[in-house]
């Protein structure tokens, strides 16, 4: 009882030129005529797609359904960080420090981003008397979330080396931009692709050394350092507010001697995490600067509720005032939906089968992707405006005055952009933190509007969404 599997004409390629030839009318008249799930044959293997109604259920069974294997099956990183990591690997962990270490501890991070940012912010953009214009943004904009996220995991030494944030920016667009050029491969066999991208690895044409040279050349008299005050101070000594102390102090990590494969071992984790987070965060800033520059309607009360909160909080933020931003966020979350990949979040099957709630069942080893627009767009979720940009649908308003506003954090099945279930990505109270600190303060020093006046539309690349290139203009606001 297998998903139906949408009719094809051409051997091998099957459906592959609809999908790479327009996916977001391809997939949404596959979805109209054949319901959900349903499959297709492209890139040489059989693809199940997810919609509005059974995402969830591939989502609250990640003990069955593999995250990391399907990415690496398009982008086959994981094997790559492994040259690094040598003696323990574990993603599992990686998460749980990314929950324990990062998300949960916000608050000692703080006065950090703030002033990360607002570096970034002046060393990109600076004065603005006159209106600017600023082409391909997303170059600046990563270089801006660089700044706190090398600071919290290398420490407030490291990251003042600017080699390390330019390392830090450019390590996953490089890799990405990369593994995007090669699908073609894939209409002959999914294997070609992978095979072809580990050959780059392999043939230093993917150079992820240099970035390591550069890790070791600022890291390891840091690492020396602090090992060896550790050693000096034994229980009196007081640890750093940064993962790389974290994994210093760690059991897996505890070392007397910092040799090359030491530093390769701290290297492979460190930046595992940044190649997951830097790129979708700059995304979504890109994209949610795009949105707020296009609409003149909505800047008058956005940028009211960031002169407020700037006025109370004396200019220095802190966890809560970003908890008070409920405009801003709004609108975070009303650009996550709207600009949302139109498949993603790739799983492989582990177990022998799974059927779905609706009786249709799938062999081991099926790809399933969520088709995100489905979500995103569906009326069930968000009315017949579901098309429309509304950045106050986040917020329902009760007859007794109450307001209830869901955060762009909270993940549920209308809003799946950081997964769901138990594997549900853990940065993201660190990435909307640092979006919404990075917007406030680029809203309260400057205007900022779209060259064109209009709503640039983003730019698709295979089923991912990009923001555009076009221009945004600044301009001091005093
Ligand atoms: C807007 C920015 C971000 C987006 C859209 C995003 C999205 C996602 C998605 C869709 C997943 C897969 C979840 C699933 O399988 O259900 C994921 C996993 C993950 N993300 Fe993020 N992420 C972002 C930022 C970050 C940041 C800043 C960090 C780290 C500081 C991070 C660390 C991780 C980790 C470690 C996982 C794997 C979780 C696990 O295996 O249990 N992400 N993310």
């Amino acid at each position: 009882n297998e998903p139906p599997l949408v009719p094809y004409h051409i051997p091998f390629i099957g459906h592959t030129y609809n999908f790479l030839n327009g996916s977001e009318n391809f997939l949404r008249k596959c979805k109209e005529k054949y319901g959900e799930p349903f499959s297709l044959y492209i890139f040489g293997t059989v693809v199940t797609f997810t919609g509005y109604e059974t995402s969830t259920e591939v989502l609250k069974n990640s003990d069955i359904f593999d995250f990391y294997s399907a990415v690496d099956k398009i982008f086959p990183i994981s094997p790559v960080f492994r040259i690094f990591n040598k003696k323990f690997h574990s993603l599992e962990f990686t998460a749980r420090v990314v929950h324990e270490q990062i998300s949960s501890k916000l608050n000692l991070y703080f006065s950090r981003i703030q002033k990360e940012i607002l570096f970034g912010i002046e060393k990109y953009f600076g004065k603005c008397e006159e209106p600017k214009v600023f082409r391909n943004t997303s170059h600046m904009l990563s270089r801006i979330i660089a700044r706190p996220v090398a600071n919290i995991l290398l420490g407030e030494e490291a990251s003042q080396f600017e080699d390390i944030v330019e390392s830090f920016s450019i390590v996953e667009n490089k890799i990405l931009t990369k593994c995007l050029i090669t699908p073609m491969l894939s209409f002959i066999h999914r294997s070609f692709h992978t095979s072809f991208i580990t050959l780059l690895f392999k043939f230093g044409l993917i150079s992820i050394v240099g970035h390591r040279d550069t890790f070791v050349k600022r890291c390891k008299p840091i690492v020396e350092e602090r090992i060896h005050q550790r050693k000096k101070l034994g229980e009196k000594y007081i640890q750093k507010e940064d993962l790389l102390d974290f994994y210093l102090g760690d059991p897996h990590f505890k070392t007397d001697v910092v040799d090359d494969q030491y530093m390769d071992e701290l290297f492979g984790h460190l930046y595992w995490l940044v190649f997951v987070s830097i790129n979708a965060t700059t995304k979504a800033l890109g994209f949610a600067l795009f949105d707020y520059a296009g609409r003149p309607e909505l800047w008058d009360e956005i940028y009211e509720e960031q002169l407020k909160i700037h006025n109370e909080s004396n200019g220095i933020l802190s966890t809560e005032d970003v908890h008070k931003m409920v405009k801003l966020d709004c609108l975070i979350k009303e650009s996550l939906r709207c600009s949302t990949d139109i498949a993603a979040i790739p799983h492989i099957l582990t177990d022998n089968s799974f059927t779905f709630s609706n009786g249709a069942t799938i062999p081991k080893g099926r790809e399933v992707y969520v088709y995100m627009r489905d979500l995103a767009f569906n009326n069930n979720f968000f009315g017949e405006t579901s098309n429309e940009f509304q950045p106050k649908r986040h917020i329902t308003s009760y007859p007794n005055g109450k307001t209830v506003h869901l955060p762009s954090t909270k993940v549920d099945k209308s809003f799946m952009t950081f997964g769901g279930g138990k594997r549900a990505c853990p940065g993201r109270f660190f990435a909307i933190n640092e979006i919404k600190i990075a917007l406030h303060k680029l809203i309260l020093r400057y205007k900022i509007r779209t060259e064109s006046g209009k709503v640039d539309p983003a730019r698709i690349i295979l089923t991912l969404a990009y923001p555009p290139n076009s221009g945004l203009i600044f301009e001091d606001r005093n």
